[in-house]
């Protein structure tokens, strides 16, 4: 089949490269030159494994095309894809303006019958905006072009985005049209091989159904932060109950992980989304609020953590601290609202200075960090710990696992470590006489109350 996907983010670029892989013909389209020239010379400006190369496999064999004109995918395409970001307003609402521009160019554009699909996130209503959108641009031009606008929202998360799409839990469909559904069965037919993994429903549904997804999800990420909150100060352990309660097969052993919030281009501005239609819609969404209220404040732990520790040391201003992590989660270079960052700014306002290592994202924070002349990014994740004075892990990549206490003891001025993400054990760290700080555990019970 033939596909225009527009938009070659996290989400356009996976879903054009799995879809090529099938032996459909792709052409991705985006408004930015750079990118396009740059996926044409075969390189590809995000950092998502196994990605390149089906990219640059798939170009080779002739399935995969990028190009910044949007008829060039048109000619051809039965579907087009919208892939293009829907990031938030500073009010919290989901700024539509990239999918209305889509929308109007198809509009302009469109010589033939064309579904167009929505992968982005959009809100309630918003394939009814497409369509309004599609066919004033159609009256503009004097014709009568039919179309179908459906819903399909994609649930991939970075890092394991390949194996989400070529595996996915299901894929779900918003429309009322059977033909249509029957169409977008038979594109996806070969990522449900195993079972019939199309949900059909109505499209304000379908858009819903993604909302509702990731604010689950974030729900249960609040969830596990508030109780490790309380552990804390009860001298109970996290790790300990989040086991005790996920082998419980109705709440589950996933996404139920203690730390420093969650980040990232989904979960904050979803659930803030979420509200803002609930708010609309003269709803209080009172869980939602408490789950987004609960994120930011856990994004500041270390920072408060770290203040006490020099509170009686002479204070944070002057001191260093070593950073491993910056993206908001391990395997990706996405520093969006990681809480790496927050943890930064927080600390380079009281005046401490933060040398940080990531393995994927340190490109991305130097460029985002450029002003922050307290900040410096490193190459090597041992050399920030030179002149630190303490360490602070913010993201779980696998490197930081098992690393070497010995040579952290060592190089540290003050041999301890915050921990964002409950990667060491207490009793180990003592060993290597390393102080240890992390969420929702007391190391020692003397420290409850
Ligand atoms: N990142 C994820 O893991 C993920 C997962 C599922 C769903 N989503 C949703 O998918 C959507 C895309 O997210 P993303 O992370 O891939 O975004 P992104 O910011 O990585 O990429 C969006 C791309 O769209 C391009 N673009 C903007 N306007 C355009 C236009 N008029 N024509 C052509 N290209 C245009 C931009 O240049 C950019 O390259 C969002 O709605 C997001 O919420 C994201
Ligand atoms: O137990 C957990 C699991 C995750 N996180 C944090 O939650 C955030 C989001 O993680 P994850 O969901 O793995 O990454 P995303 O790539 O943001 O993917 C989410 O957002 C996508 C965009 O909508 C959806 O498609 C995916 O299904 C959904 O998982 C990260 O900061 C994680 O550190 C935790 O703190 N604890």
């Amino acid at each position: 089949m033939n596909l225009c996907i527009v938009g070659t983010g996290y989400v356009g670029l996976v879903t054009a490269a799995c879809f090529a892989e099938m032996g459909n013909n792709v052409v991705c389209v985006d408004v930015n030159q750079e990118i396009v020239e740059a996926l044409n010379r075969g390189s590809i400006h995000i950092f998502e494994p196994g990605l390149e190369e089906i990219v640059q496999r798939n170009a080779e064999q002739g399935r995969l095309r990028f190009t910044t004109d949007l008829n060039e995918g048109l000619e051809s395409s039965l579907f087009v894809m919208i892939c293009v970001g829907t990031p938030s307003k500073p009010d919290g609402s989901c700024d539509l303006c990239y999918v209305h521009q889509v929308a109007r160019d198809v509009g302009k554009n469109m010589t033939d019958y064309k579904v167009v699909v929505n992968k982005s996130t959009v809100p309630v209503g918003t394939a009814d905006k497409v369509r309004a959108l599609i066919l004033e641009e159609q009256e503009a031009r004097g014709v009568n072009i039919e179309f179908d606008v459906v819903s399909n929202p994609e649930f991939l998360k970075e890092g394991d985005a390949i194996n989400d799409f070529m595996k996915p839990d299901r894929v779900v469909v918003g429309t009322d049209n059977v033909r249509v559904a029957e169409l977008l069965k038979a594109l996806y037919a070969p990522f449900a091989r195993s079972r019939d993994k199309m949900i059909v429903m109505g499209v304000r549904s379908s858009e819903m159904t993604k909302y509702a997804a990731n604010c689950m999800l974030a729900t249960k990420i609040s969830f596990i932060n508030e109780i490790a909150n309380i552990c804390e100060r009860v001298g109970a352990d996290v790790n300990d109950v989040r086991q005790g309660i996920g082998s419980d097969q109705r709440i589950g052993r996933h996404f139920i992980y203690p730390g420093l919030g969650y980040g990232g281009s989904c979960f904050p501005k979803d659930v803030r989304a979420l509200i803002d239609t609930a708010v609309s819609n003269g709803y209080e969404p009172s869980v939602l609020k408490a789950v987004d209220g609960l994120n930011m404040r856990q994004k500041r732990l270390l920072v408060d953590k770290i203040t006490a520790y020099f509170a009686d040391r002479g204070g944070i201003e002057g001191k260093t601290l070593a950073l491993w992590g910056i993206a908001f989660k391990p395997n990706t270079d996405d520093i969006r609202e990681a809480p790496a960052l927050e943890l930064i700014a927080e600390l380079t306002a009281a005046g401490m200075r933060v040398q940080a290592f990531d393995p994927a994202a340190g490109d991305k924070a130097k460029e985002a960090l450029t002003e922050n002349s307290l900040v410096s990014i490193h190459p090597a994740q041992y050399d920030v710990l030179e002149g630190a004075d303490v360490l602070a892990v913010a993201t779980e990549w696998n490197q930081f696992r098992n690393p070497d206490f010995g040579r952290i003891k060592k190089t540290l001025k003050q041999p301890v470590i915050f921990d964002g993400r409950n990667l060491y054990g207490a009793e180990f760290l003592r060993r290597y006489e390393l102080e240890y700080h992390c969420i929702g555990r007391v190391a020692n019970a003397s420290q409850v109350g």
